[in-house]
This record gives structure tokens, C-alpha cells and sequence, in this order.
């Protein structure tokens, strides 16, 4: 059946753009995420041109949200204290107007972790961004993937990601072979990357991060997501070219995304 809906890509020019303006304002990115993947996902953002700052303290974590560029709220390793500094993190968010990601990491059947995602999923998030199962349960149209894999498919999760955005506001982001990500209106798909980076781990925490930095260059939090995304394909790619293992890849990724211009980000993207 035709789709009802027409789908808007963006021009490679829109995409350049918005990776000049990352790399001119290196901005100030909150992480308040899992122990996994921490050191990784600061490391993305140095070389993607960001700035990291793993602020998840409670009594910290409000006051530097007011003034960070973007913030990633990432449910990975949930700690009790680590929960009460995203309370007050996403609500101060919310009264500055910084823009935050919500990555529900494994949701499904661990309990606190699925709770407190769907308490977070209604307090305003700018863009939801999880595999395709951890999206199906925040749109209650799915039980969970195994662990923090997925086990659905993106195109299985079309749905649910549409449902999700208009429900609450937010764009949702789904990762897989394409990447799916939609404000429920528009929805594009950004193609190419590496399955190499499904064997380091982090490589879908660190790419909240990246659309967390990109959420604050622009007012369309579509646009922002999809360069975000695209930015991390096309690194992948490169990396995947030179790599003969995920240790060799991980290394390889963060020297593309730190090498990556504008022009070459406008040339490799492949979006429908
Ligand atoms: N089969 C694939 N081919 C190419 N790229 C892929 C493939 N699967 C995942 N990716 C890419 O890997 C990155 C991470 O996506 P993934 O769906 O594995 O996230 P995740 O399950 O949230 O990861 P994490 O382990 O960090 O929680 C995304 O950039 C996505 O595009
Ligand atoms: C492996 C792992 N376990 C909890 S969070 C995390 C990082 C990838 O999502
Ligand atoms: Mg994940």
C-alpha cells in the first residue's frame, strides 16, 4: 500500500551545514549514561568536535543542564543515584530549554529501568533513540529485545517509532541495518554504516551522544538526528574500509568521525 504519508529528505547541503556548525561551536554535551560505555561515548564526542561532560551527580546534574548545549539521558546501568540525577537533570532541561535524548537501553523486563523509561518517554525528551525493541516497549507495542540487543527488525518497528513520535512529542530515532527516524509526520532513513558496530560496545549509547551535540545547532530536531546519524555512517564506513577486527574498527571509527568534513559527509550520506 502507498504510504500516506510523504517522506522529506534532506539535502546533502542541509546535512554539511549542520556538521560545519558542530565543528564551529563545539558544543557542550550532559551524559548521564551507562558504566559500559562512558569513557567510549566521551571519546565520540571529542572527535566528532564536541564536548563532553559526564555530569550525573545529584546537585550537579540540574544546574549544568541548564547551561549545557544538549544532554543524553542513557538508561543503561540505572543506578539509584544516577536515577535521581536524571529527575532532576530532564526537568531542569526542560525549564532551560536544552534539548535532551532519551536512549531507553534494554527496556522490556527489567522493571526499574522500564518504569522509569516511560516516566522520562512523557517528560518531554527531544529525541527518543534505542534499537528497535527498546522503541517497541516505550510505545507499549512490544515485550523487549534480549538484553541490549535488539530482536526485531526496524521495518517492524515502523510503526511503533510513528505512534511514539506523536504520542510524545519527541523524535524517535530506531538503529539497525537503516536507521528509521521520524517526528511522526516526516520519516527518513539513513543507510550504510557498519555492522562492525554492533561489536563494540556503545555503539548505540555513543550515537545518542552525537544527536544530543547536533540537537543544539538547529531547531528541527529531525534534521539534527538524521545528520547525527549520517555523521555515524559514514565514519563506519570508513573505518570498516581499514579495520580487520572490532578493536582495529573502534580506533579506526574515532579517527574517521574526528577526519570527517563537511564535503565528504555531503558526498557518502545516503538517505530515503
Ligand atoms: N546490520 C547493520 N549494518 C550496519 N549498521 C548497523 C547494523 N546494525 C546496527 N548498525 C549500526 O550500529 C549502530 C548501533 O545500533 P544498534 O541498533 O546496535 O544500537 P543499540 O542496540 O542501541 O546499541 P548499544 O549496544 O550501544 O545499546 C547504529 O549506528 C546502527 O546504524
Ligand atoms: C553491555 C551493556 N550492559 C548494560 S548497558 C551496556 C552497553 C550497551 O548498551
Ligand atoms: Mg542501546
Amino acid at each position: 500500500m502507498e504510504s500516506m504519508v510523504p517522506s522529506i529528505v534532506f539535502t546533502p547541503g542541509e546535512l554539511a551545514d549542520a556538521l560545519g556548525a558542530l565543528r564551529a561551536s563545539t558544543p557542550l554535551v550532559q551524559v548521564l549514561t551507562n558504566a559500559v560505555v562512558t569513557n567510549f561515548t566521551a571519546n565520540v564526542l571529542l572527535a566528532a568536535g564536541a564536548s563532553p561532560a559526564m555530569v550525573d551527580v545529584p546537585g550537579e546534574a540540574g544546574g549544568f543542564a541548564a547551561v549545557a548545549s544538549g544532554m543524553l539521558v542513557n538508561l543503561g546501568t540505572p543506578h539509584g543515584e544516577q536515577r535521581a540525577a536524571m529527575a532532576e537533570a530532564v526537568a531542569a532541561a526542560n525549564a532551560a530549554g536544552t534539548p535532551w535524548v532519551l536512549d531507553p537501553v534494554a527496556v522490556g523486563s527489567l522493571g526499574i529501568r522500564t518504569n522509569f523509561a516511560l516516566k522520562l518517554r512523557d517528560a518531554s525528551p527531544t529525541v527518543i533513540r534505542g534499537n528497535a525493541s527498546e522503541i517497541m516497549v516505550l510505545a507499549e507495542a512490544g515485550s523487549g529485545g534480549r538484553g541490549v540487543e535488539a530482536t526485531d527488525t526496524v521495518d517492524s518497528a515502523s510503526a511503533a517509532a510513528t505512534a511514539l513520535a506523536l504520542r510524545s512529542g519527541a523524535v524517535v530515532a530506531v538503529s539497525g541495518e537503516a536507521d528509521l527516524i521520524t517526528d511522526g509526520t516526516r520519516t527518513v532513513h539513513v543507510h550504510g554504516g557498519s555492522k562492525m558496530l554492533t561489536l563494540v560496545t556503545g555503539g548505540g549509547c555513543a550515537l545518542g551522544a552525537i544527536c544530543a551535540a547536533f540537537l543544539s545547532l538547529t531547531d528541527d530536531a529531525l534534521l539534527a538526528a538524521v545528520a547525527g546519524h549520517a555523521c555515524y555512517s559514514a565514519a563506519a564506513e570508513r573505518a570498516e574500509a581499514i579495520a580487520s577486527g572490532p578493536g582495529s574498527f573502534a580506533v579506526a571509527f574515532l579517527d574517521a568521525l574526528h577526519t570527517l568534513t563537511p564535503a565528504e559527509l555531503a558526498s557518502t550520506a545516503v538517505l530515503s
